[in-house]
């Protein structure tokens, strides 16, 4: 139920897959016989979801995160004959990406005359994929077939749980149900969103013999939610201290440090084009900010006295020197371009790279530099989301794909690019360009959004602020307001030792 409300990815898929049920007449309100001959003035036919291609996406990927946040084991995963079939398959197939298994209800006459089809072996534990629970009977009968063959079947996923005695049959049998929705989050939410009365509200609950006295009003809109807005991973907020005692990357140690020693977690993008421009500006921001990134082939008059002025306000300063050059190469040319032409090894604490070129032009090429202490170089940070419009960054798996590489390799990878936290592990900082206190967005692809919005909802640790400084009259109260902003919404949430 608090599912509904909760303002993470779960949450918000659990609000949107009600809300893409009722855009697509799956409640059905009237009068109806139920099996039970009860009249009941709603049906749920989730037979017809998988009609609808975007709600078959929707609630294949709310089961496995739902399967993934169980932690339970398991090498393949088995639908439930025959409605649940669609689901199981998009659900192995394109998010969990695990083997499908699906058994038969008559064994074949000829060829192997298996009950299950699909690759498994004896003593391997399974999941099962069902779409409605009532009674449970079904799942019963399908897992009494994997026990035969010798599977280990003790956890189903369901989209609705009827409450009709199901989940306490299934206990019964040793089976543990987990479901996405249930009649009092399905009646919850059609209450919320006035779909339906409170008069309807307790028509259903007595022909359907459900056990509760009062109804709920919950804050819920109808508006389908924009899910990538919201937080990849649900993770649990650790303090900067525990991270700074958690982190493998020498990079992340220094941050974390100047962090809690500047009360700050402000990055400041200075995309000025002359050198003198950029050092002056980055002079009056130092004792505000942890960070300033630029691009140093954005500055025309760029030479080696600017970057030994740099470092030396930064050594003075405290704050990492940030170049954002988004490497992509495949790993000997970035290797080549770290030691380039502007030297960028030498003078830059962390730099940018994107992951398409894949892990082995990535992790193995950095580690040299950062272990090399010739080299000023010391972490990487991935670009798992960009922040503009239509980025390709969006596209199903991508951001996961950059979260596993940077998760195998947290000495050199020190956080991400991105818009919201997409790594379980905390020390791997999330940096969130895109923020403007004032402005939502420019004429070339660019959106902002708030501090709070990107901190507290988003889960990142560190804003980078471009243009809401840059373009200022007044940048020095412009970085006390950011600093000030961003550092209160990171706070909030965390212990008081900071
Ligand atoms: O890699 C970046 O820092 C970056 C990634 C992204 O998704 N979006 C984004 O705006 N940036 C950079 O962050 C800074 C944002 O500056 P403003 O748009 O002026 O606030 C710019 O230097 C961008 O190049």
């Amino acid at each position: 139920m608090n599912g509904l409300i909760e303002n993470t990815r779960n949450g918000a898929l659990q609000r949107n897959l009600l809300r893409k049920m009722l855009q697509s007449k799956v409640f059905k309100f009237g009068e109806f016989q139920l099996k039970s001959g009860q009249i009941s003035p709603i049906y749920i036919d989730l037979r017809e979801c998988f009609g609808y291609p975007d709600l078959l996406m929707l609630i294949s990927e709310a089961l496995s995160k739902l399967i993934d946040s169980s932690s339970v084991e398991y090498s393949g995963v088995v639908g439930v004959p025959y409605a649940a079939l669609p689901y199981a398959s998009v659900a192995a197939g394109q998010f969990l990406k695990k083997p499908l298994l699906i058994t038969r209800k008559e064994a074949k006459s000829y060829g192997t005359k298996k009950l299950i089809e699909g690759l498994y072996k004896q003593g391997d534990q399974v999941i099962l994929i069902e779409d409605v629970v009532t009674t449970g009977g079904s799942i019963l009968d399908v897992v009494r077939v994997l026990k035969d063959e010798g599977l280990v079947a003790k956890d189903v996923y369901c989209i609705l749980d009827r409450e009709q005695g199901g989940r306490e049959k299934l206990q019964e049998a040793g089976v543990t149900l987990h479901s996405l929705l249930n009649m009092e989050s399905v009646l919850t939410f059609l209450l919320s969103t006035g779909s339906i009365d409170e008069n309807q509200w307790n028509g259903i609950v007595n022909a359907l013999n459900l056990k509760y006295s009062q109804p709920v009003r919950l804050n819920i809109s109808g508006e389908i939610e924009d899910l990538n807005k919201l937080p990849y991973v649900d993770a649990g907020r650790t303090s900067l201290k525990d991270k700074e005692n958690l982190t493998e990357s020498p990079l992340n140690k220094k941050i974390l440090s100047i962090m809690r020693k500047k009360k700050s977690n402000l990055c400041l993008a200075i995309d000025y084009t002359t050198s003198e421009q950029v050092l002056q500006l980055a002079e009056r921001a130092g004792p505000f900010v942890i960070a300033i990134k630029v691009h140093a082939d954005a500055i025309t008059d760029f030479n080696e006295d600017f970057t030994q002025k740099l470092t030396t306000l930064a050594n003075d300063m405290d704050f990492v020197i940030f170049e954002d050059r988004k490497f992509a190469d495949t790993g000997n040319t970035t290797q080549l371009q770290l030691r380039g032409i502007q030297k960028i090894a030498s003078w830059a604490d962390v730099v940018t790279a994107h992951a398409i070129q894949g892990n082995d032009s990535i992790s193995g090429v950095f580690r040299e530099f950062i272990a090399d202490p010739a080299y000023r170089l010391s972490g990487v940070l991935l670009i798992a989301q960009l922040s503009t419009k239509g980025s390709l960054t969006a596209l199903n798996g991508y951001t996961e794909e950059v979260a596993q590489i940077a998760n195998e390799n947290r000495d050199v990878i020190s956080g991400f690019i991105a818009q919201t936290r997409v790594s379980n592990f905390s020390d791997l900082l999330n940096w969130t360009p895109g923020v403007n206190l004032d402005v939502k967005s420019d004429s070339a692809g660019q959106q902002w959004r708030g501090v709070d919005e990107a901190i507290d909802i988003q889960q990142n640790d560190i804003v980078i602020v471009g243009r809401g400084v840059t373009s200022s009259n007044e940048p020095v109260q412009q970085l006390k307001r950011y600093r000030q902003t961003a550092w209160d919404a990171l706070v909030k949430n965390e212990p008081a030792d900071n």
